[in-house]
């Protein structure tokens, strides 16, 4: 008998809840600072010690023109949104605080629906 392989994940299925999980980032309460790029000109220092900005918005757009592979290549951008965060921002300061418990939820929720 042959073991019938493991029913892989159609690409679009994984990226469908990558959809999902973004949509509910941008209606937390606490996305705020996270919705669109930097504006580098208006942030000083930010250009010279983030290397790789990103944001929800640039995620989406990304999202829509297909240009994740795999949920593991969203789950990258994402974190590093958080990561960016908390390489700039104090933990103490508004934007530190929002990024934790952006980050918290986000890890809760990706764990949820795709360790399924
Ligand atoms: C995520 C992040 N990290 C470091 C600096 C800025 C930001 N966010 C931007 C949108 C931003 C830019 N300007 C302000 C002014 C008050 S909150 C806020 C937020």
């Amino acid at each position: 008998l042959v073991s019938c392989a493991k029913r892989a994940k159609t690409p679009n299925s994984e990226l469908a809840v990558c959809r999902v999980l973004l949509a509910e980032l941008e209606a937390h309460q606490d996305a705020w600072p996270f919705l669109s790029p930097v504006k580098l000109k208006s942030v000083p220092g930010y250009r010279k010690v983030i290397k790789k900005p990103m944001d929800f918005f640039t995620i989406k757009e990304k999202l829509i023109n297909n240009m994740y592979l795999n949920q593991e290549n969203f789950i990258i951008d994402v974190n590093l949104v958080f990561d960016n965060c908390q390489k700039f921002n104090e933990d103490d300061s508004e934007i530190g605080q929002a990024g934790h418990r952006m980050k918290r939820f986000f890890d809760k929720r990706w764990t949820e629906l795709l360790r399924k």
